[in-house]
C-alpha cells in the first residue's frame, strides 16, 4: 500500500480500528481517513452514501459493528442481526459505489459451524449449523463476507475478508456484563483485588475452549493482508492454540494478583465448546502472531490500570 493511500478506517475508536491505526500511523501512513459513530452511523444508508461519494477513500477496512460477548449477543439478537446487516452492506455497496478498489471486511470465527471439525478451515462454511448464543451476528458476518465474494466475482474489485478469533487488549470493551471473557476477568478479578473481595464468580463449567489473540497481533495480520496482491475472499486469523475458560481464569488471576477463591455460575452459558481455528492460511502468507497469551494479559492489563486512572475504560 502506497503511504499517500487514503484509508478510510470504519469504527477506529473501537479495539480493533484503534489498534489498526495506530499499526498504520507506526509505520508511516499519513492519509487516514476516520468518522465517529455520531459523525457518521453507517446503519443510514444514505449518509454513508454521501460520506463515501465526498471522500473516496482508496482502502478500506471495515472494523466498525456491533460486537459483544456472549450474554451480549443472547439478550440483544434483533439489534445484532441488524446493525451488523446493515452497516457491514451500506459499507461494502458504498465503497463499490464510489469505486473503492480495496475493501477488508472483518469476521469472525463465529461464522463456522458449531461442530465443524478443528481446527476449523475456511472451507468448513456453511457446512453445518451455527452456534445459537451468537448466530444472528454469525449470520450477519457471513453476508459481509459473501457480499465481498461477490462483489470481488461480479465488478472485479478487490474486496476480500478476515476471519479473527476472539480478540482482546488494549481499547477492549470492559463492560461488565456484555463484554467478551477476558476482559470481563481482567475487570472482576481487578475489582475484586481492590476491594478484598473473596471470591470471584466465573460464567459456566470453565471447560469450553477459546483461542485469543491480541488486537496489536491481529492489527499486523491485517495491513498484512492488504500488502497481499491476490488474497483469498475470506481468511483466518488467530492464534494457533487454545486454553480453557478455567486456564485463562486462573492465568488472569495470577496476573492480577487475586488470591480469593473463584467460584462458577453454571446457570450461564458455555457457548460452543470449542473452535480453533486453521491459521495455516495466513501462515503461509508470510503472517504469524507474535504476543503470547500471558505476555498479552499483562499487556492489556496495564493498559486497562492506565486508562482506569484516566477514566477512560471502554465499557
Ligand atoms: N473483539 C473480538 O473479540 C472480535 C471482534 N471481531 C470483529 O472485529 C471488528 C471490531 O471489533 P472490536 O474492535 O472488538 O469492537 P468494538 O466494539 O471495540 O468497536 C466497534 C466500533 O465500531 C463502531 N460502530 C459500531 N456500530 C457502528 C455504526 N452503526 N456506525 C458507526 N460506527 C459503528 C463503534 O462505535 P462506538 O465507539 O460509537 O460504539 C466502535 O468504535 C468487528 O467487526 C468485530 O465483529 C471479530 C472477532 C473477535
Ligand atoms: C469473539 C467471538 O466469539 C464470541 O463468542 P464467545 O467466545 O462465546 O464469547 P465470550 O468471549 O463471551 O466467551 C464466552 C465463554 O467464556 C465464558 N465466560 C466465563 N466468564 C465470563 C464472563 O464474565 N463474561 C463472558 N462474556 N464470558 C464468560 C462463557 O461461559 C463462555 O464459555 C462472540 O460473542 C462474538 O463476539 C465473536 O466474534
Amino acid at each position: 500500500m502506497d503511504k499517500q493511500s487514503r484509508i478510510y478506517v470504519a469504527g477506529h475508536r473501537g479495539m480493533v480500528g484503534g489498534g489498526v491505526v495506530r499499526r498504520l500511523k507506526a509505520l508511516g501512513y499519513e492519509n487516514i481517513i476516520t468518522r465517529t459513530r455520531s459523525e457518521l452511523n453507517l446503519c443510514d444508508q444514505a449518509a454513508t452514501k454521501a460520506f463515501f461519494e465526498e471522500q473516496k477513500p482508496e482502502i478500506v477496512i471495515v472494523a466498525a459493528a456491533r460486537v459483544g460477548g456472549i450474554h451480549a449477543n443472547n439478550t440483544y439478537p434483533a439489534e445484532f442481526i441488524h446493525e451488523n446487516l446493515a452497516s457491514a452492506h451500506n459499507c461494502i455497496h458504498s465503497a463499490y459505489e464510489a469505486g473503492v478498489k480495496r475493501l477488508l471486511f472483518l469476521g469472525s470465527s463465529c461464522i463456522y459451524p458449531r461442530e465443524a471439525p478443528q481446527p476449523m478451515q475456511e472451507d468448513c462454511l456453511l457446512t453445518g449449523i451455527l452456534e445459537p448464543t451468537n448466530e444472528p451476528y454469525a449470520i450477519a458476518k457471513i453476508a459481509g463476507l459473501k457480499l465481498c465474494q461477490y462483489y470481488r466475482k461480479q465488478y472485479g474489485v478487490l474486496f476480500h475478508s478476515a476471519m479473527p478469533t476472539n480478540l482482546y487488549g488494549p481499547g477492549d470493551n470492559y463492560h461488565p456484563e456484555n463484554s467478551h471473557v477476558l476482559p470481563a476477568l481482567i475487570r472482576r478479578f481487578h475489582e475484586a483485588k481492590v476491594d478484598g473481595l473473596e471470591e470471584v464468580v466465573v460464567w459456566g463449567s470453565g471447560k469450553p475452549m477459546r483461542e485469543f489473540l491480541h488486537v496489536d497481533d491481529l492489527s499486523e495480520g491485517l495491513i498484512h493482508l492488504l500488502e497481499i496482491e491476490n488474497p483469498p475472499d475470506w481468511v483466518n486469523v488467530g492464534y494457533g492454540s487454545d486454553v480453557s475458560i478455567k486456564e485463562l481464569a486462573e492465568t488472569v488471576k495470577a496476573v492480577i494478583g487475586y488470591e480469593g477463591r473463584l467460584t462458577w455460575d453454571s446457570s450461564k452459558p458455555d457457548g460452543t465448546m470449542r473452535k480453533l481455528m486453521d491459521n495455516s492460511k495466513i501462515n503461509a502468507t508470510g503472517w504469524t502472531p507474535k504476543i503470547d497469551l500471558e505476555t498479552g494479559i499483562r499487556d492489556a492489563y496495564e493498559h486497562f490500570l492506565k486508562d482506569t486512572e484516566a477514566g477512560a475504560v471502554r465499557s
